[in-house]
């Protein structure tokens, strides 16, 4: 069993305690970190950031090419209205084009499908240009598309599954982007046991390590997922060691607060060159963000909300300054407060809530942490970030809330 002793921690100076921004912007400001580039094949960059600007290698179309499904014709034949079609014959005075196919460099316009009335033996019986013609009417010029050495995407821009397709016709295979920052996560608790163990008296589930796992990834980040580590110093400083080696951000979780068994803050106190302990932000207070060797170290708390806040802010905003571009911020409505808020002046306040639509309007209904897990994790879809500099918010209140992508 731990024992009780006083802490020394900068986490009880209070009024230290740094808001969101000014944390990140201090971590970011200390972090040496070097952005690697690597060459991968076209079909694995969804979602890759272009380390560098991408030309085109092919020109589209190759040729001219039909711009609809028609009929390919002489523009001459058209110059005074309607010709003598009588004696017309396929492939010699005009020629199927489907949209995107070339066609017989005779022919330099093409009618709408529409506009012709054939017999049932394939002869033409009527043309109704159902607009006017004109020399290269529903003609798509050579490199209407793309033309060999145009710039296709630039440096830093994500490829996302319709610019994949751009660069597929592009003529690219490979492409160089940047690495993912790779992030190290370990969780910390002499309580936990891994997901899928059975639990007994005085355990808890390891769950954050999935939650986390797929929020990174989804930030573009490549996780490194560690073992459980015991609540003791030197184990503790031994996987912290290892995973500086291996990363570029490390994510200590657990035992960022008071608690007994609470090494993580003391531990990164010794260790590194930079320490803030405690944010201006509920939930997710206990954080501790400290600088090792150039690297960023976070140790977030425990409690998978406080967990899911800091890494919301936080460490989104470390991969986000690594890319060196900016996340799309989540959408934002506003809506009716269906119960009241309260918080501490000085802090700001992530609420759950649940939104839903009653007529043109938006209900949005602050979820209570006594909620059941279940419920809580069902009900969840919405997020009102209460600032700094307000204490109370009234039912009925109008309030401008977060999408979630759920
Ligand atoms: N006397 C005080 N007590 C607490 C304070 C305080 O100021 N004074 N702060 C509270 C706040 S706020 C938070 S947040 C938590 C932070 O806790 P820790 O970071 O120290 O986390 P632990 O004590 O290790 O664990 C708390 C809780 O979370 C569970 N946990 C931890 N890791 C995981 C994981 N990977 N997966 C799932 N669940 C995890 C752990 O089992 C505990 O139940 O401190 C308050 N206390
Ligand atoms: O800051 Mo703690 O995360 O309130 O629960």
């Amino acid at each position: 069993m731990a024992k009780l002793k006083q802490k020394d921690s900068a986490y009880l100076c209070r009024d230290k305690f740094a808001t969101r921004a000014e944390t990140l912007e201090k971590l970011i400001n200390l972090w040496h970190f070097e952005k690697k580039i690597e060459s991968i094949e076209l079909k694995l960059s969804s979602g890759r950031i272009c380390s560098e600007d991408i030309f085109s290698k092919n020109t589209l179309p190759v040729c001219r090419a039909a711009g609809a499904d028609g009929v390919a014709v002489r523009y001459v034949d058209f110059e005074n209205g309607i010709p003598d079609f009588s004696n017309w014959r396929e492939g010699q005075d005009y020629v199927a084009a489907d949209m995107g196919d070339d066609f017989d460099d005779k022919f330099d316009t093409v009618l709408w499908i529409e506009d012709f009335q054939f017999s049932n033996q394939g002869k033409i019986i009527a043309i109704t240009p159902s607009d006017e013609v004109f020399k290269g009417h529903l003609v798509k010029q050579k490199g209407a598309m793309l033309q060999k050495d145009e710039l296709v995407l630039k440096k830093g821009d994500i490829i996302n599954p319709f610019r994949l397709g751009l660069l597929a016709s592009a003529g690219i295979k490979n492409i160089n982007v940047y690495k993912k920052p790779v992030i190290a996560y370990i969780p910390s608790g002499n309580e936990l046991v891994m997901a899928g163990s059975e639990v007994k008296r005085g355990e808890n589930i390891e769950s954050n390590s999935l939650m986390v796992e797929y929020m990174l990834q989804q930030w573009g980040a490549e996780t490194e997922i560690f073992p459980i580590v015991k609540d003791e110093k030197s184990e503790l400083e031994k996987v912290i060691d290892k995973a500086l080696k291996i990363a570029d951000i490390i994510l200590l979780n657990g035992g960022s607060s008071m608690g007994t068994e609470d090494y993580s803050s003391s531990l990164l106190a010794e260790k590194s060159e930079y320490l803030q302990h405690g944010v201006r932000s509920i939930p997710g207070i206990p954080v501790a963000v400290a600088v090792i060797n150039g690297k960023p170290v976070v140790n977030l708390p425990g409690p998978p909300f406080a967990a899911w806040c800091t890494l919301d802010w936080c460490v989104k905003g470390l991969i986000s300054n690594y890319y060196g571009r900016e996340f799309m911020p989540r959408p934002k409505i506003n809506a009716r407060l269906k119960n009241s808020i309260q918080k501490p002046l000085v802090h700001e306040m992530y609420v759950r809530l649940k939104l839903e639509k009653i007529g043109e309007e938006y209900n949005a209904l602050p979820i209570s942490d006594k909620m059941r897990y279940s419920e809580i994790a069902i009900s969840w879809n919405a997020l009102f970030i209460a600032p700094i500099g307000k204490e109370k918010w009234e039912i009925d209140e109008i309030i401008e809330v977060e999408l979630l992508d759920v």
